[in-house]
């Protein structure tokens, strides 16, 4: 019962508050994503307790949205984990990093075995990984938990992606499934799995918003510098898009960005914004993690460095003001620019079905890599709402790994090989196009080169073993014989197999 020591029922309903009574939960760090999460979760019928470091912050909470539920207030994290029913759940949502370690140092003295610390914060998963060992250690559970949405999604239902123990989740599930949004009935929420297996899958979803931006971002530079189109026009091209396959909350809020007017000068909003993007840095974690995992995430790599260059204010002030050689440019014209709007829609799909398949090859290897057992179908359910990469077709990837869950690739999927198949051509126009006119699409091209990568039969990365084992004895595997092989270069030139003792010093072949 809520206000004692038990918050939900039998079912898993959220009980009634007890006013008299300790809360169900608590929130930490009353910014904008800790004080929008607490008041969803009072709206939900739970008694929250709220604290924040500076507490003005707390009272501003209570004053301004204190009707919507029932909120505990608390100046001190004693008093705040005293207003807590038993096994404690303290939600802490303070900024990533040394603020979250500070912010658990306090708090850990003041808790019990079995109580539930959860950090809603982007965290690296590294760092959760760390966290998770040296809190159960102490008796304690440490959920690493995504939350998407921004401050909109927190409070009326963001998608919630929460490792730790699968026990911390039977208690603490019911609320996070109560407060995240619902797609056809179901929450964007679900245990995710071990330690950091919660925030690892956040901090792919950032990347493929970075790619996903990155795409759409190439697809208006395309249009409005190859046809000419207004941002207003393109307003309207990204809107037509977002009632097909594109439907995604990114194309829906790039067409009201496009549309805006700057107040005090009339111009189109986006020709007055630096363009110098820039990042907190979970792209950057996303891209870190897949060289050390060896999986190929091209489309976030290259949103993550078209942000860097885009920052690199010297550099490109000093390349404009030496001016460098690129094509004599001009518009699409006649032929050229027939059909080519809709040439650009089918290639920022395929492409961000490269995006997304590149994530969730990610995925896969780190959940091998550290045995989490992530439900990938899962996944794409959780990402159908609340977060920012919402998008239709994460329908069409949670059908695609409900029928195959051993999917090596999402490529593979009928589905989509055929989508990508349909859009290919328009695809290899649009890329052709961009380089013609020296605009640069590197997350267009970027994922038609690993799609082809992938199709092919032999990669040149048989020269590559060869030049390595030339300058460097690095050995080769040969396609017709088992074992590594090495070439006397400066000797004879003849074969040495180098795996075995007994096989002698010289290839057989
Ligand atoms: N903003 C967004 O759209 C999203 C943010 N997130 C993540 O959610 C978390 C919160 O984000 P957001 O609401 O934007 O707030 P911020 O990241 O701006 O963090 C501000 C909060 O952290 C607290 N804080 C900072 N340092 C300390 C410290 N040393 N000890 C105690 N508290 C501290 C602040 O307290 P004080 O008021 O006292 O300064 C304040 O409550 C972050 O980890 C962020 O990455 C996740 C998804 C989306
Ligand atoms: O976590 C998020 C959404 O889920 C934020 O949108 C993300 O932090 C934005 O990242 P950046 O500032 O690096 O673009």
């Amino acid at each position: 019962m809520a206000g004692t020591t038990d918050t939900t029922s039998s079912t898993g309903t959220p009980a009634k508050p007890d006013p008299g009574g300790l809360a169900d939960v608590g929130v930490t760090g009353l910014a904008v994503m800790g004080r929008n999460l607490a008041r969803n979760i009072a709206r939900h019928g739970h008694a929250v307790a709220v604290h924040n470091r500076t507490a003005s912050r707390v009272d501003e909470l209570v004053a301004e949205h204190g009707d919507e539920g029932d909120f505990r207030p608390s100046h001190s994290l004693e008093d705040f984990v005293a207003s807590l029913a038993k096994p404690r759940r303290v939600i802490i949502m303070v900024k990533a990093g040394k603020a979250t370690d500070a912010v658990i140092d306090e708090l850990v003295p003041l808790l019990e075995e079995g109580d539930i610390v959860v950090d809603a914060g982007n965290a690296h998963y590294e760092d959760t990984r760390r966290r998770e060992h040296d809190l159960r250690e102490r008796g304690l559970h440490f959920v690493g938990t995504g939350v998407s949405g921004g401050e909109e999604g927190a409070l009326e239902g963001p998608s919630i992606m929460p490792g730790g123990s699968r026990e911390s989740y039977e208690a603490l599930g019911p609320i996070l499934e109560d407060i995240a949004v619902d797609v056809d009935g179901t929450p964007c929420c679900t245990y995710v799995g071990p330690d950091g297996a919660g925030h690892f899958v956040k901090m792919v979803h950032n990347g493929i918003e970075y790619a996903d931006m990155q795409l759409i971002a190439e697809a208006y530079d395309l249009l409005r510098q190859g046809l000419d189109l207004s941002p207003a026009q393109l307003a309207d091209v990204f809107d037509e898009w977002n009632e097909g396959d594109l439907e995604s909350f990114l194309v829906e809020i790039t067409a009201r960005v496009l549309r805006h007017e700057d107040a005090s000068t009339g111009k189109p909003f986006v020709d007055v914004v630096v363009d110098q993007a820039e990042q907190k840095g979970t792209g950057r974690w996303t891209v870190q993690s897949a060289l050390d995992l060896g999986v190929p995430v091209t489309g976030i790599a290259e949103a993550v460095f078209a942000r860097a260059l885009s920052g690199a204010a010297g550099q490109r002030k000093a390349v404009l003001d030496r001016g460098l050689a690129g094509p004599s440019g001009g518009r699409l014209e006649g032929a050229d620019a027939e059909g080519f709007v809709d040439a650009v829609r089918q290639a920022l799909y395929a492409s961000k079905v490269v995006a997304y398949a590149q994530g969730f090859d990610q995925i896969t290897a780190a959940s091998q890599e550290y045995g989490w057992d992530i439900d990938r179908g899962m996944m794409a359910t959780i990402w159908r709402g609340g977060c920012i990469i919402r998008a239709r077709f994460l329908d069409r990837i949670k059908q695609a790994y409900d029928k195959d869950q051993h999917l090596a690739s999402l490529l593979l999927d009928d589905y989509f090989a055929e989508a990508v198949a349909d859009a290919q051509d328009a695809w290899r126009r649009v890329v052709a196009t961009a380089v013609r006119l020296g605009v640069p699409a590197p997350g267009f091209s970027s994922a038609l080169a690993y799609y082809d990568g992938l199709r092919r039969d032999r990669l040149p990365a048989a020269l590559v073993q060869g030049l390595r084992d030339l300058f460097g004895a690095h050995t080769y595997r040969r396609v017709d014989a088992e074992g590594t092989y090495h070439v006397l270069w400066s000797e004879d030139g003849s074969e040495e197999r180098q795996d075995t003792q007994d096989q002698g010093s010289h290839s057989p072949h």
